[in-house]
């Protein structure tokens, strides 16, 4: 276990207390001191995304572990975030299903790849999508549930966003899901 790997366990790690801080930061009493612990929380929790990359890179430490761990770990901890954020209802529903229906697919399609031999690694669209899906989770952390009305509809700064995200998460799938094609015709 090299050091990009232990920053990468360490993600997986972070998401519970995470997830515990950011689901009691709807109590009335501390929910501010909750979200504040949670958004450091996620705050490192990103740069050991950051660094587990960079140092990788630099140091020539690339294993199928973290080809396979890391784009898991950053999944597990930003689909914590946006569940929790529909249940804050600082983001609707469909946002996170439409996140989590394409990382199951893109783990789906990682899955089939390792049963012929062969790692995907994180394409440049699929680390963009997690870079904006990090920076959008940091940004509501740290504003919650502000929004605007338009007639009837409350729309929070959080949801109009996400929307960079969620369309950077379809793109991102399409691509990968498109290279792929060939795994969903082999017998
Ligand atoms: O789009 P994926 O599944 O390759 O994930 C990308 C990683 O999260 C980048 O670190």
């Amino acid at each position: 276990m090299n050091l990009p790997n232990r920053l990468t366990m360490i993600r997986f790690i972070l998401a519970v207390p995470f997830i515990i801080f950011l689901q009691e930061s709807d109590s009335t009493k501390y929910g501010l001191i909750f979200r504040l612990i949670s958004l450091v929380i996620f705050v490192i929790a990103s740069l050991t995304d950051f660094f587990d990359g960079y140092i990788a890179r630099k140091y020539n430490l690339i294993t199928d572990f973290g080809k396979i761990m890391d784009p898991l770990a950053d999944k597990i901890l930003v689909i914590s975030a946006l569940v929790i954020f529909v249940q804050l209802e600082y983001i609707p529903g469909w946002m996170s299903i439409i996140v989590l229906a394409r990382e199951f697919l893109i783990s789906g399609i990682r899955i089939l790849a390792a049963a012929k031999g062969e790692i995907i690694a994180a394409g440049n669209l699929g680390k963009y999508k997690t870079t904006s899906q990090m920076i959008v989770v940091i940004i509501t952390l740290v504003i919650g549930p502000v929004g605007f009305h338009i007639s009837d509809y409350y729309f929070t700064i959080a949801e109009v966003l996400m929307l960079i995200p969620v369309v950077l998460t379809i793109w991102s799938g399409w691509e990968y899901t498109f290279k792929a094609k060939h795994y969903f015709t082999e017998q």
